[in-house]
C-alpha cells in the first residue's frame, strides 16, 4: 500500500480564497526554560487540509493551543482572522459516566454562539458526520470511531470557518480513520472551511490532507504529501516506512536551519534550493 491512493486527489476541490484563517509566523514557545515550538511559520487558508505531524513531544498540540491562542507565544505572532468560528474535535472527551446521556443530548448540550441547537440543526450536523442513527444511542457506549463522529458533529454546530481536530484519528481503526477523512475532506468540500489536524498515522492522513507540516519542536519539513514523504528529512524522522515507528522514535536532530520552507516542501536535506512561502503553505524560520 502506498501512503497516497487510497482516496482519490487530494487536492483541493474548492480553491483557498480570502485571507488566512490563522496566520502563524516565526513562532517560539518557551516553558521552563525549553523551546517547545521554535520558528514555526504556518498560514491556514479557507478551504485548506492541514496536518502536523510528529513524534512524541514534537509539539503538535502546542501548535494547535497557540494557533487557538491558549498558548501564548515567547515571540512571534499568531493572528486569527477577525469574527473566525472555530469548531473544535478533542482527542477525547472526559464525560460523566454516571449520567444518562444520549448522543443527541450530548448535542443539545452544546452551547451555539449563546443558544441551545436547534433540532434541525443537530440532525443535519450529525447526519454531515456520519453519525445519523446515533442520536437515541447512550454516549457512553458508543464505539471510539461513533463518539469521535458525534464530537466532530457537535464541533460542526458552530458554523466553523476553521476545524481543529487533535489526534483526529485517535481510537479509530484502519478503515474507521480511512473513513473518518473521507468525513473530513468531504465537510472541506461542501464547507469550504480550513481544517487543522494532528495526526500519529502519516501513510493514511497522507491522503486526505492538502498540507503536512512535519514539526519536531522546528518545522522539519512542509508541503504537499506527496513530497514531503519523499522529503530526506522527513525519512529521517520517520524512517522510509513512515509512520508505523513513530511514537517511539526521537529524531536526532544535528542539521541547522536558517531558510524559509516553501509550499513544494524542503528538498535535498533542506538544501538551499528553497523558494518564498505563500498565504497557502507553510515554511519556518530560525532564531539562531
Ligand atoms: N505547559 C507546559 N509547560 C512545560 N512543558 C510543556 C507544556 N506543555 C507541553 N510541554 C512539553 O512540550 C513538549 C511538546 O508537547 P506537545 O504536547 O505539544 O507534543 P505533541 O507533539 O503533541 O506530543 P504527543 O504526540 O505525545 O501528543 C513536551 O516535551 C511537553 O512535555
Amino acid at each position: 500500500m502506498t501512503a497516497v491512493g487510497l482516496m482519490s486527489d487530494s487536492r483541493p476541490a474548492t480553491r483557498p480564497s480570502g485571507p488566512p484563517l490563522v496566520e502563524i509566523r516565526n513562532l517560539l514557545v518557551e516553558r521552563d526554560g525549553r523551546r517547545l515550538l521554535d520558528g514555526i511559520d504556518l498560514a491556514i487558508a479557507p478551504g485548506r487540509i492541514v496536518t502536523l505531524i510528529g513524534p512524541n513531544g514534537a509539539g503538535k498540540s502546542t501548535l494547535v493551543k497557540a494557533a487557538l491562542g491558549l498558548v501564548a507565544p515567547s515571540a512571534g505572532t499568531v493572528v486569527r482572522r477577525p469574527g473566525l468560528r472555530i469548531g473544535y474535535v478533542p482527542q477525547s472527551l472526559a464525560v460523566d459516566r454516571t449520567l444518562p446521556l444520549t448522543a443527541r443530548r450530548f448535542m443539545t448540550l452544546a452551547d451555539v454562539h449563546g443558544r441551545r441547537p436547534r433540532a434541525s440543526e443537530i440532525a443535519e450536523a450529525l447526519a454531515e458526520a456520519g453519525a445519523e442513527g446515533l442520536e437515541t444511542r447512550s454516549f457512553h457506549k458508543l464505539s471510539g470511531g461513533e463518539a469521535k463522529r458525534v464530537m466532530l458533529a457537535r464541533a460542526l454546530l458552530q458554523q466553523p470557518d476553521l476545524l481543529v481536530l487533535d489526534e483526529a484519528a485517535a481510537h479509530l481503526d484502519m478503515p474507521g480513520q480511512i473513513a473518518f477523512y473521507r468525513t473530513l475532506r468531504a465537510i472541506r468540500d461542501r464547507r469550504g472551511c480550513g481544517i487543522l489536524m494532528v495526526s500519529h498515522d502519516l501513510h493514511l492522513v497522507m491522503s486526505a490532507t492538502d498540507h503536512v507540516l512535519c514539526l519536531n519542536g522546528h518545522v522539519c519539513c512542509s508541503g504537499h504529501p506527496d513530497d514531503v514523504s519523499r522529503d530526506p528529512a522527513f525519512l529521517a524522522l520517520f524512517g522510509p516506512l513512515g509512520a508505523d515507528a513513530l511514537a517511539p522514535y526521537h529524531h536526532a536532530h544535528d542539521h541547522v536551519h536558517d531558510h524559509v520552507h516553501g509550499p513544494g516542501g524542503c528538498t535535498a536535506g533542506c538544501g538551499p534550493d528553497e523558494v518564498p512561502h505563500d498565504h497557502a503553505a507553510v515554511g519556518h524560520h530560525h532564531h539562531h
